[in-house]
């Protein structure tokens, strides 16, 4: 999330993120109340069942929707307002949107330019190589991703590109993300252990509601102090998902935590974050400072849309030329089409007149 070139200095804090969506005859509270740190470099697993809220929280964590009117997001004791997270922010979707016929550097080059319109084209292509080394995709860096009906890279690169996370691109996002500084907050959805270990802490949502915030070590000795205990073999992770998950009214739920299970996990994360105590607090910035960081190599207003509308232009036109059979048939189609109709209006409207 936020870069910076010092990976100890900067903390992101997150305090009382609510989202409520109003509808004609109720409202309902997808985020309640989430109160969190996240430090540069962090790498941050958010896991919950299905219908937690994780979307929700992360689209809050990063400027893509505006909490509650209570909350608040601070960079070293200063307020960021929404707009202030998004230009801070990259947000990676769950859906694979990688364009086929544009090549791994392409793809990163072209993500990267509408990130930062402005930038040199030097300086693209060092951090686009950088990158790609980080990634291991060296070998295949200029090999096209690949449409249906031309192959291109393998499944295990495209999901270094795209949002499906493994470890190996777990672990290359975690060792990039310690050098440059950079936060990393991602859902994630049954991870392996080795996969889940690449994280340097958890976030467990359960209802909207953060019930549990530490490091991916401490999950274990949670459990144990909270009396819930692990089961041999079984990943601590599993267990504390079946005791959120309250689609299903479980065994384990009602031996383990047998009355209002979010409730009382909610309350045994709130003695034990109070016991544990909390890290010690960032150096605070200056104005300028932040200013400097959230303007960075930023560009506004109609600039902005004018240089996004070249670059995904040239990303189009790049497209439309590797794909010439694609859209040519495409365009035969149309065409087709379009005279179809011209001449079933022509027609009706000669036996009308007739
Ligand atoms: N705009 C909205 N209006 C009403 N309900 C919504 C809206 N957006 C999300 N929800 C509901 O909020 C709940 C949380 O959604 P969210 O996508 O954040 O969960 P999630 O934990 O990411 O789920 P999953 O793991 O299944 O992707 C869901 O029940 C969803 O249907």
């Amino acid at each position: 999330m936020a870069d910076s070139s010092d990976a100890t200095t900067y903390m992101l804090s997150f305090s009382n993120l609510s989202f409520t969506v109003k509808t004609k005859y109720a409202s309902k509270r997808l985020t309640n109340n989430v109160s969190l740190d996240v430090q540069a470099g962090e790498m941050l697993a958010v896991m919950g069942p299905s219908t937690a809220g994780k979307s929700t929280l992360l689209d809050l964590m990063s400027g893509r929707k505006r909490y509650d009117a209570e909350g608040g997001i601070f960079l070293n004791g200063h307020s960021l307002s929404t707009q202030d997270l998004k230009l801070l922010s990259s947000f990676v979707e769950q859906e694979d949107a990688l364009l086929g016929t544009l090549t791994a550097r392409e793809t990163l080059s072209c993500s990267l330019r509408l990130a930062m319109p402005k930038v040199k084209t030097a300086f693209v292509q060092q951090r686009v190589n950088h990158v790609i080394e980080m990634l291991g995709l060296k070998g295949c860096a200029d090999m096209q991703i690949g449409t249906p009906l031309r192959r291109g890279l393998s499944g295990g690169q495209k999901r270094r590109l795209d949002s499906t996370a493994a470890k190996e691109v777990i672990a290359s996002v975690g060792s990039l993300a310690r050098k440059e500084g950079i936060m990393v907050l991602a859902s994630i959805h049954q991870p392996s252990f080795t996969t889940l270990n690449e994280f340097t802490s958890l976030v467990l949502l359960s209802q909207g509601s953060l019930c549990f915030k530490g490091q991916v070590t401490d999950l274990k000795p949670f459990l144990l102090e909270t009396g819930v205990g692990t089961v041999p073999f079984v990943p601590p992770t599993d267990t504390a998902m079946q005791l959120l998950n309250t689609d299903f009214g479980t065994d384990v739920q009602s031996e383990l935590l047998p009355m209002d299970t979010i409730q009382q996990f909610k309350s045994h994360f709130a003695r034990w974050q109070d016991a544990s105590g909390t890290g010690s607090a960032p150096g605070l910035l200056s104005t300028s400072d932040l200013a400097q960081i959230v303007k960075g190599e930023q560009v506004h207003g109609l600039t902005r849309i004018w240089l996004h509308t070249i670059i995904l232009g040239e990303r189009m036109t790049l497209n439309y030329s590797r794909n010439l059979l694609a859209y040519g048939v495409r365009t035969a189609v149309y065409a087709g089409e379009t005279t179809r109709l011209f001449d079933q209006c022509w027609g009706t409207k000669h036996v009308f007149a007739a």
